[in-house]
């Protein structure tokens, strides 16, 4: 899908793959309970690649697991694919997971027993759908990995083990996929290939791509990127490029000096609606809880 496309496709609500409204997520309890997700709203529209970016502690990774029936918030609403996760018992959440979201992680989690054509298929497989070998092959194929069928995860490198990841998790063409860190495991060289293979998976494949990471380059990959900041979404930005991404990056990091405030930067509350990324907190003098 072009740019315009999906600034487009933005202005349709009905096309949200997952919506996020009020969560609120605690873990651990008493005097030491941390609020991860402080009534955090974001919609994700279908066929678009977001990034999840902040600090260590922010709360990316309790995000990614509300919003994939991992964890339960305490408060809120998940819809994925027209779905509400809160609702649903663990058997559904489960089924919905095997049919409707795909995972890729850091580090790669494929199967050392199976070949590459297996780990691929085995979702389905759990899911108790047929496997279309042809398709396998022709996917495995696209992802240059067409030679590599029969090998086992140890014999390949650790970007073809991450393409191996991403045809796994995409074979089924889930309504959403997450990546946690897809990068966080490969050089430059590798990391820029599985870059790329997400970013045309977006635009030609119409996948939904949710994807945390720390990387300003991954994150540049987006077509827009969702800040956060002690459990809050405190920024978004569409278009991104590294360097801004950098830049925001470093701001959030930045201590806060006792008794001031953090630079902020604007946020640019149009911007934030034309790269679809449309988050509830928006107030109207265009600050964001
Ligand atoms: N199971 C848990 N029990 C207690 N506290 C937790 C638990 N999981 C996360 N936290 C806390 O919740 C907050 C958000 O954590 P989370 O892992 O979501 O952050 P993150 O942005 O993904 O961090 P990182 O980039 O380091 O992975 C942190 O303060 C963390 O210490």
């Amino acid at each position: 899908m072009t740019r315009a496309a999906y600034a487009h496709q933005v202005t349709n609500k009905t096309t949200h793959a997952l919506e996020l409204r009020d969560v609120t997520k605690r873990h651990g309890a008493g005097d030491t309970a941390v609020t991860a997700l402080d009534r955090v709203s974001l919609s994700i529209p279908r066929g678009t690649f977001t990034a999840v970016m902040g600090p260590s502690g922010s709360g990316k990774s309790t995000l990614l697991h509300c919003a994939a029936g991992l964890d339960r918030p305490d408060s809120g609403s998940v819809v994925l694919d027209g779905h509400e996760l809160t609702d649903a018992d663990e058997t559904a959440l489960t089924r919905l997971r095997r049919e409707r979201m795909g995972f890729v992680f850091q580090s790669f989690n494929l199967v050392p027993t199976l070949t590459v054509a297996q780990n691929v298929a085995l979702p389905l497989e759990f899911a108790g759908r047929r496997v279309d070998g042809p398709q396998v092959r022709g996917l495995l194929a696209r992802l240059g990995l067409g030679d590599r069928l029969d090998h086992r995860p140890a014999e390949l490198s650790g970007g073809q083990q991450q393409r191996v990841a991403i045809a796994r998790a995409m074979l089924s063409r889930p309504a959403v996929v997450f990546a946690d860190e897809p990068t966080g495991a490969l050089d430059t060289q590798a990391a820029r290939d599985v870059l790329r293979i997400l970013r045309e998976a977006v635009d030609a494949g119409g996948q939904t791509i949710v994807m945390v990471t720390h990387d300003p380059v991954a994150g540049a990959y987006a077509d827009a990127v969702v800040f956060f900041s002690d459990g809050r979404i405190v920024d978004s930005m569409t278009r991104p490029d590294p360097a801004s991404v950098a830049a925001r990056m470093a701001r959030l990091s930045t201590p806060v000096p006792q008794g001031g405030n953090v630079p902020a930067a604007p946020i640019r509350q149009g911007g934030v609606q034309q790269g679809g990324v449309q988050q509830g907190g928006v107030r109207r003098g265009g600050d964001v809880r």
